[in-house]
Order: C-alpha cells, then structure tokens, then sequence
C-alpha cells in the first residue's frame, strides 16, 4: 500500500509541474503516503476492537451526551479535509459505553473517503449496535474545504447533520433535549 500511494503521489507531483527531485520534495511522497495511510486507517479497522470490551453494566437510563469532539475527515468528491465537531446521545438500555469509545468510533469512520452525511449515519448505527442503547443521536457540525479553498470559495457555511435512532427518533421530547443541550 505504501509502495503504491508513494509513487501516485510521486506522478501527481508531476503532472503538477513540479521536480519530484527537488530538494524540498525528495522525500514528500513518502510523507504523503504515510499521511494518507493515517487519514484513511479506519478501513483497516473493526469495531470489536476499538471498543475493547469496554462495555460496563448500569442501570441508569437517562440521556448521556459526549459534546464537541473533534472530527476530521476527508469528502469523497474531492479528497479534500471536512472538519468540525461531533456531538453523540444515546439512552442507556442495560450499558454503557467506555467515555473515550465515542472517539474511537468517530475516527474510524472519519479516516475513510466520506460525505457527511453517511458518516453522520454510520457513528450512529455503531453506537447503537456496540451499546444496544433505546436510543441513539448524533450530530455533525463540519465545515469543508471543497466549499472553501476551490469552487464557491464559501468561507463561513457550516454543514449541520443528524441522525436519530430508537427513541430519539420517536420521542420530541428526547430529541429537543439533546439539541438543546448541545447547543449551550
Ligand atoms: N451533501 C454533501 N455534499 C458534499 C459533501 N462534501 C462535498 N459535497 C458536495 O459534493 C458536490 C459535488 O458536486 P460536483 O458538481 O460533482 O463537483 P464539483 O464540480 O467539484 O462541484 P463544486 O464544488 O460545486 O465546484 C458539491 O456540491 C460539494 O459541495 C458532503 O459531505 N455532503
Ligand atoms: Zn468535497
């Protein structure tokens, strides 16, 4: 894999109009091999083994939400950074989830091609299928460079997503407790 993303990067730094054996650039295709390995290793993971058994026993069932944690990814249209914030509830049925597992799921969809949307869908259905939780809600806040550094040139937009799952898709009122209480 490293072989092969070495040497496209080598090709587009030509067909750039570049010298691939210019001082600053000798060792570029490696470096960006080895980033684009890291900014894509959520295809080289599995869900049973970023959770780690870190499932625990409790019988609380109200919401429990992870606000703003840090979310970056790369759009399927143009391979360009999406970047922004994700926000996950979910209801307790039984378990809860190990705190730094909501990351671990957020990253290994994000470090894949993805549009936001899908991605949005994915942390949810992961969240629900780890915890088996009565619901699940997720939302995403991501600006994209694709909008910002080329086409419209749009500096301020923010994309806002969702996805509801269980009771959080049925109940109003789990619903607008969560997104007030993101939006404090
Ligand atoms: N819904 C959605 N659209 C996205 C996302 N990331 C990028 N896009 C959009 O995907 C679309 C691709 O449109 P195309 O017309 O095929 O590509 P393009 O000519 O590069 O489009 P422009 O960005 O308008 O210049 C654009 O409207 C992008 O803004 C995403 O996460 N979700
Ligand atoms: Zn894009």
């Amino acid at each position: 894999m490293q072989d092969i993303l070495e040497s496209s990067f080598r090709q587009i730094i030509d067909a750039v109009g570049e010298d691939v054996k210019r001082e600053g650039l000798v060792d570029t295709p490696k470096r960006a091999a080895k980033a684009m390995e890291f900014l894509t290793q959520g295809y080289r993971q599995d869900l049973d083994e970023i959770i780690n058994n870190a499932i625990f026993e409790s019988d609380n069932d109200e919401m429990v939400i992870v606000k703003d944690i840090e979310l970056y990814s790369l759009c399927e249209h143009h391979m360009l950074p999406f970047i922004g914030k994700c926000h996950i509830a979910y209801i307790p049925n039984g378990k809860v989830l190990g705190l730094s597992k909501f990351a671990r799921i957020i990253d290994m969809f994000a470090r894949r091609l993805q549009i936001q949307e899908n991605l949005t869908r994915q942390i949810a259905e992961a969240v629900q299928q780890v915890t088996g939780a009565k619901g699940v809600g997720v939302v995403i806040e991501a600006k994209h460079m694709c909008m910002m550094m080329r086409g419209v040139e749009k500096q301020n937009s923010v994309m806002s997503s969702s996805m509801m799952l269980g009771t959080m898709r049925e109940s109003q009122a789990a619903r607008s407790e969560f997104l007030t209480l993101i939006s404090r």
